[in-house]
């Protein structure tokens, strides 16, 4: 049975430093069931935020990063290294400090790789890696243990946003055209794909989301507010700082 809880800290600061740890405890505890775990990226600064703050924390020593698969929920179609890319501001800010194996690191394709500027050989490609990553005996996915996902002031998710044609797909990974955040072409995993996940994890800041926040708590529909249609199979966890909740139903505040 799915949980969907809201833990909401002080700032942006205090939140990106709960987070890591959260996230730290959460792959270690993966390790110690699975053997392995698998982190699935976020773009933007609060993502931006987490990852310093878990690169900053000595506790990331306890996870075993060589058994770590990383896989991104967007990318923004450039070319590679573009500072602009998500894959290059997650290596800049944790990844390049982690003993990871490269081999289980799986960037989205970038606009200057093999398959060309081409953002639907991009998805297809990123569709194939998940697939030869999948859980023994399942369809086409490899186990998602924490699915981070930022969220627009707009409620779009990943490269998901709302009243876009991607709202609808079904395919497990899509590209995205005319996305009304720069740059205009993306490459995301759909929202069934991102709700096969364990668990999956909100995270938004400052007084600019706190309508999007407000409203998908309140039951908007995906397509509207993709946030609202992010859920995790075991539990949604909404990781607010206090300007972001403003708009949250005491119901659902749990103050920290
Ligand atoms: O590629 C991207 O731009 C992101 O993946 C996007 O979905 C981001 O996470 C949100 O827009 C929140 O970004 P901020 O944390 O910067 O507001």
């Amino acid at each position: 049975m799915s949980e969907t809880s809201v833990v909401v800290h002080a700032d942006r600061d205090v939140l990106a430093q709960a987070v890591a740890a959260r996230l730290i405890v959460r792959l270690i505890d993966a390790q110690a069931e699975r053997g392995q775990a698998g982190l699935v990226l976020t773009g933007g600064r609060v993502a931006a935020a987490v990852y310093r703050a878990v690169r900053d924390l000595p506790a990331r020593d306890a996870v075993d990063w060589s058994r770590v698969d990383v896989w991104w929920g967007d990318e923004r179609f450039l070319p590679a290294g573009d500072p602009d890319r998500n894959e290059t501001q997650a290596r800049e800010a944790l990844l390049d400090a982690l003993p990871l194996d490269p081999s289980r690191v799986h960037p989205m394709p970038a606009s200057d790789g093999s398959e060309g500027d081409d953002p639907e050989a991009a998805a297809a490609t990123y569709t194939a890696a998940l697939a030869t990553a999948a859980r023994p005996g399942t369809a086409t996915l490899p186990h998602f243990d924490v699915l981070l996902l930022g969220v627009g002031e707009d409620g779009h998710v990943a490269s998901v946003f709302p009243g876009h044609p991607v709202t609808y797909e079904t395919r497990p990974v899509s590209a995205v055209r005319g996305s009304p955040k720069p740059p205009p072409v993306r490459t995301t995993l759909t929202l069934p794909t991102i709700n096969t996940a364990d668990e999956v994890w909100l995270l938004a800041t400052g007084t600019d989301k706190a309508r999007a926040v407000g409203m998908a708590l309140a039951g908007a529909g995906p397509v509207q507010l993709p946030a609202a249609g992010a859920c995790g199979v075991s539990r949604t966890l909404w990781l607010l700082d206090r300007a972001a909740a403003a708009d949250v139903k005491p119901t659902f505040r749990s103050l920290r």
